[in-house]
């Protein structure tokens, strides 16, 4: 290579993994992982799970992967690059969270490597992203092996039956995640709508609790929000940082992307991370 640079591409960066579906219209799933872990300053790798046909509007169906493709990318990331820390979000059917789990455990995810489990059930428009059969898999193949869990409340209500409505209760419904497992659970506040702050729970294992709060903000624009969180928290861990200033850096980050969510299509628009990059001119 010849010309000048400075030297930046001779250091690698941290490389964090995401396992979960596209989303065709660019806000949610993998997009948003990556912009986000390109954001929080990670080298982002990628195993698709799913294909999912999607705009603003909403999901108009999805192809699953054969799950043997997805543990192929997961071992063939690792066994090259290796991985720092990896999350997963759509993962649509039982198989592919055993083959998840299975290639997991072989690479080192939720031992070695921390692991994020975003436990996706269906988009913000409502659409299935998970068959009603995965459910028990997530619950007792997925979050055993997390490092983290981040559900929000829709989710809270179908892996532990538990209606948050307040502290006590988003307390109580990490609790029973723990019992799933878990090495921590974070009770996303998101659609808490009540209040004026958005508060996401964490609760840890080994006693520790912490509140994160911001002020709500009044948008419609919030698609990939939830992805947007782990990924960021994701990249956190990739750094070697502690799980709650990871968790730190993750609200901080989605605070800002939701302050800076633009509209897109006729539907939901996402959540950005444009307010991290400066546009690239040719020569510059
Ligand atoms: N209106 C809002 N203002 C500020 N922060 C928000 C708002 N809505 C959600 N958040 C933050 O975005 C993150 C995602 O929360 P949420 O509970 O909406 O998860 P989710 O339902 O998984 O997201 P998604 O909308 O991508 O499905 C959380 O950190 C939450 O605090
Ligand atoms: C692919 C995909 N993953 C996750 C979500 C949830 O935001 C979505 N809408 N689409």
């Amino acid at each position: 290579m010849s010309g000048t640079h400075d030297g930046t591409h001779d250091r690698t960066p941290p490389v964090a993994l995401a396992i979960a579906g596209t989303d065709s219209g660019g806000g949610a799933g993998l997009t948003a992982d990556v912009r986000a872990f390109t954001a929080c300053g990670v080298h982002g790798a990628v195993a698709v799970a799913a294909v999912t046909v999607q705009n603003s509007v909403g999901v108009e169906g999805f192809h699953a992967i054969p799950p043997d493709v997805v543990a192929a990318q997961i071992r063939t990331v690792a066994g090259d690059m290796g991985v720092d820390a990896a999350k997963t979000g759509m993962l649509a059917s039982t198989e592919i969270i055993e083959a998840v789990a299975a290639a997991g455990d072989e690479v080192g995810l939720g031992t070695r490597v921390p692991f994020v489990v975003d436990p996706v059930a269906a988009s913000m428009h409502g659409h299935q992203l998970l068959a009603d059969d995965a459910l028990d898999t997530l619950r007792s193949v997925l979050i055993p092996r997390a490092t983290l869990v981040t559900p929000n409340l829709d989710e809270v209500r179908l892996l532990v039956g538990v209606e948050v409505v307040d502290d006590a209760s988003a307390r109580a419904a990490a609790r029973a995640l723990l019992d799933l497992g878990a090495g921590a659970a974070l009770v996303k506040g998101g659609h808490l709508t009540g209040s004026p702050d958005v508060v996401d729970l964490l609760v840890c294992a080994d006693g520790t609790e912490r509140a994160f709060s911001s002020p709500r903000r009044d948008t419609e624009h919030s698609h990939g929000g939830g992805d947007s969180l782990a990924s960021s928290i994701t990249a956190g861990l990739a750094r070697g940082m502690a799980l709650v200033d990871a968790v730190a850096l993750g609200k901080a980050y989605i605070t800002r992307a939701v302050d800076h969510a633009y509209p897109l299509g006729a539907g939901h628009g996402p959540v950005s991370s444009l307010w991290s990059v400066a546009a690239w001119e040719p020569g510059a």
